[in-house]
């Protein structure tokens, strides 16, 4: 536990601020324990400031983090992102001051994420680097039922504390509740169905062969709004109609990348792993026992148990080198979302001491619930022949703290948001018996929780 009587963020920059030398400058990570506050009204009340601000939320224990400007971007790109991420990360926090005993999740942390593949081409991803991860300024966690703020400075004999101090705590100012905005949705665009057609051919022809075993293909939807979409609206409503999901929001202003998924693909708490594979999938019911009958279908399908088991073999395969007591159920489980319903299967482990997040993700990612198996073959055929750049599309968000604690998911559900239009995405697992009809129904039912979050259909 933090200490009840705690020194004033001014006091304790005032403490370092004297220590130092006339040159001298040091990052320093102060936290704090404060009082409850609405963690998506926090979020907002920071809106058109030119702040980069990032938005974490996990499904179940109700953990949120919320990062506000930056005091440290951190950028990577090619095959060495997740090791160089892992290195200016690691140089980072091995010069930094943090005074107080940070708890889990708080104090020091990266916010941010990475591409699908190694490098990004198009225009439209240009402020998504291939890896791109923020130290916020100030910070709040929430989780188990305490909240904190972590603010992360940079102190010098010449810095103005009263000026500093004023500004990070403006937000003790009071923070209101967000007011609900939408716009009306113009028009959508997307992969008309006869390309659509070709592509899963295709795939199911080099699966035939013997080229491929599994490829996930995924198609992107335009949508056009009348006015500039409202991001804080928009989380709002992924918090409150996709519980069981990850929320994330990376907004750099004109440009923000929103996901809720459902996808974990790595948490790292002290030396305990968790890793899940989801793939199949299946509609929800109109009553309870059309939904259980729905379930039951899904369990017991051998095309989608087959997408599924992909998944499996290799996460298994991946984790085993890195960790030890590696536990597996033998069969999937039911994941209901919302709108949709997956295959589940968790994978817990205990990780080897030497052994970091980003170790993990460069090992995981990515999975053949997003890219395919063999890895390289599937990559290669979503390169060549998918028409779109998947930029951080069904790839790595998340965090990581100072300790080596972090949790990363894969960016499915997913929009890029820019002012008045929005880029949705959604995929489906292709292997043998897969039919291009009802792939592309799959495709269209995972648009809908975004596109619903967007303010483009009403339910
Ligand atoms: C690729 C996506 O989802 C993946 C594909 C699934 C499937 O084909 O059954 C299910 C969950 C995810 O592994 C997506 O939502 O875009
Ligand atoms: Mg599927």
């Amino acid at each position: 536990m933090l200490q009840t009587k705690q020194l004033s963020l001014r006091e304790q920059l005032m403490t370092i601020q004297e220590q130092l030398n006339k040159h001298e400058q040091v990052n320093v990570s102060i936290v704090e324990s404060i009082d409850d506050i609405n963690p998506v009204d926090f979020f907002a009340s920071f809106d058109r400031q030119e702040l980069v601000r990032t938005f974490w939320k996990d499904p179940k224990e109700g953990t949120f983090f919320i990062g506000v400007g930056q005091l440290e971007t951190f950028e990577s790109k090619g095959k060495q992102r997740f090791d160089s991420m892992k290195e200016q990360w690691n140089h980072f926090i091995s010069n930094i001051s943090i005074p107080n005993e940070a708890p889990k999740g708080t104090g020091p942390m990266l916010m941010g994420g990475f591409s699908f593949n190694e490098k990004i081409s198009s225009d439209k991803w240009s402020s998504f680097e291939p890896g791109l991860m923020v130290l916020p300024e100030m910070m709040l966690s929430v989780f188990n039922e305490n909240s904190y703020m972590t603010y992360n400075v940079t102190v010098s004999q010449n810095t103005d504390l009263d000026q500093l101090v004023n500004r990070l705590k403006n937000w003790e100012q009071g923070v209101s509740s967000a007011a609900e905005n939408k716009t009306d949705l113009v028009s959508t665009n997307s992969l008309d169905y006869r390309n659509w057609n070709q592509l899963i051919e295709q795939a199911v022809a080099s699966i035939k062969s013997g080229e491929l075993g599994k490829v996930v293909l995924a198609r992107e939807l335009e949508a056009t709004f009348e006015q500039v979409i409202p991001i804080n609206s928009v989380l709002e409503r992924m918090v409150n109609q996709q519980k069981d999901s990850f929320i994330y929001v990376f907004d750099q202003g004109e440009e923000v990348f929103v996901s809720a998924t459902p996808e974990r693909l790595v948490r790292v708490d002290g030396d305990e792993l968790l890793s899940t594979c989801l793939a199949g999938t299946i509609s929800r019911g109109e009553t309870l026992e059309e939904d259980e009958a729905l379930a039951s279908s899904l369990l017991n399908d051998e095309k989608n148990r087959n997408e599924h088991q992909y998944v499996v073999n290799m996460i298994k395969e991946a984790v085993e080198p890195l960790t030890d007591s590696v536990d597996i159920p033998e069969k999937p489980v039911i994941y209901p979302l919302r709108a949709l319903q997956h295959l589940y299967t968790p994978v817990t482990a205990k990780l080897k001491h030497s052994n970091s997040i980003f170790d993990l993700i460069k090992k995981l990612h990515p999975t053949p619930a997003l890219g395919g198996e063999p890895r390289n073959e599937a990559m290669r055929f979503i390169k060549h022949y998918e028409p779109f750049e998947r930029g951080w599309y069904a790839a790595p968000i998340g965090w990581v703290d100072h300790q080596g604690n972090g949790e990363f998911a894969v960016a499915i559900r997913s929009a890029l948001v820019q002012k008045d239009q929005a880029t949705l995405f959604a995929g489906c697992g292709i292997v043998e018996e897969s039919d291009p009809q009802e792939e592309y129904e799959e495709t269209k039912l995972k648009f809908t929780p975004m596109l619903e979050a967007l303010g483009g259909i009403s339910q």
